[in-house]
């Protein structure tokens, strides 16, 4: 499959194009940027040099779409809605990154990223790319919302708790903690080295995006409606996400119990790994593995989850979405 990629001078674009020049179904086709001196893919990333041969160009949507049957949208949400339906009318498939296709009720989105959808027929309709919650819905899609960093690492943790019954669907507290790397390459104050190297801050508290797409996921997969105060912290290190999070049980059980549930709703998902350690962020770093585990402390249920943002939480998972709806084995180029 020829394939593209939109934004292709950043973090996840980085990371996206080590997985895709050793996947065997894949050939890239197509880069973009908006530099008008058309840089080789090597003077920006560095770590490509000799890897793939190929210009980051101003492309048109129109001419990507010419050159790719696939495009990964990497570029910030906004920019992700002004392109994708020009690329599906072209008859490109597209894997978008953003944030832009994942809520399913446009007044949502306005509200919580403060931008007018310019696209919201296809909210509510766009399958949410979880693999390992909806696998069965995404072969054959033309347009895949690829979930957040924080919102896969807290769900894929949540869910088999929710689903079982084991957890109460409200009072859920998410303490989530993210390296740098999470907020992307395009220069930011907060991001600076001085300012965050050292020190470890939370930010956007009780108003952070990923709190919506995490109730909207762990709500239709519990079937009541779930809330949660999701708390996210930038810490100074490159990449991970871990999240610690706290929840009453419908009724005590052993720590065996829960992590046996666990490890049934797991079953045959190659990347979600139900550990008995308490999980790392460096026990994931580099790879598409989600690892979790769970313990019954003082009354309350308390859950671990790890990922590597750019990988689980970004591109790892838009390569296992790609495997899927084209029909790839789910772990082509990830292991
Ligand atoms: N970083 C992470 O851990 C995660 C990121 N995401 C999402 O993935 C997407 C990409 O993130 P990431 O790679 O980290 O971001 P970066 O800032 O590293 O890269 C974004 C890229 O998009 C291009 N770009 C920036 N603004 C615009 C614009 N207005 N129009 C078109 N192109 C633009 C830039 O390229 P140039 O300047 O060369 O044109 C740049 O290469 C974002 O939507 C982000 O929210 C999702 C999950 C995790
Ligand atoms: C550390 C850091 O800044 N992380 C980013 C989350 C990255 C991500 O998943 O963003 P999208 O949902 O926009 O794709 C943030 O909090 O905004």
């Amino acid at each position: 499959m020829r394939v593209g990629v939109l934004g292709a001078t950043g973090y996840t674009a980085l990371e996206l194009l080590k997985i895709l020049v050793r996947h065997p179904d894949v050939e890239v086709t197509g880069l973009t940027t908006r530099q008008e001196h058309t840089p080789h893919v090597s003077e920006v990333h560095p770590s490509l040099t000799g890897r793939l041969d190929l210009k980051c160009e101003d492309l048109r949507t129109a001419e990507l779409a010419e050159r790719a049957e696939l495009v990964f949208c990497a570029v910030p949400h906004g920019a992700a809605m002004a392109a994708v339906p020009e690329l599906l009318e072209a008859g490109c498939k597209v894997i978008d990154l953003s944030a832009d296709y994942r809520l399913s009720d446009p007044a949502v989105y306005e509200s919580w990223y403060g931008l007018v959808h310019t696209d919201p027929t296809r909210l509510g309709t766009t399958v949410y790319g979880l693999p390992e919650l909806f696998a069965d819905d995404i072969p054959g899609k033309d347009l895949i919302a690829n979930p957040g960093c924080y919102t896969s690492t807290s769900i894929l943790g949540l869910a088999p708790l929710l689903a079982e019954g084991l957890i109460e669907p409200t009072g859920i507290i998410i303490d989530a903690k993210s390296g740098v790397s999470g907020a992307g390459r395009t220069p930011k104050m907060t991001t600076l080295y001085p300012e965050c190297n050292e020190s470890i801050s939370a930010y956007a508290v009780g108003r952070h995006r990923h709190t919506p797409e995490i109730e909207q996921v762990l709500s239709k997969v519990s079937g009541k409606s779930v809330e949660v105060l999701f708390t996210p912290h930038l810490v100074p290190m490159d990449r991970g996400i871990l999240a610690t999070m706290y929840a009453t049980p419908t009724e005590q059980r052993s720590d065996d119990d829960l992590l046996e549930a666990m490890r049934n709703y797991y079953r045959g998902k190659p990347f979600v790994r139900v550990v008995d350690r308490l999980p790392a962020t460096k026990d994931v770093s580099g790879t598409n593995f989600c690892d979790v585990t769970v313990r019954q402390c003082r009354g309350k249920v308390l859950v671990l989850s790890v990922t590597d943002n750019l990988i689980k939480g970004a591109s790892g998972v838009a390569v296992q979405n790609l495997n899927l709806l084209a029909g790839f084995d789910e772990t082509a180029g990830l292991l």
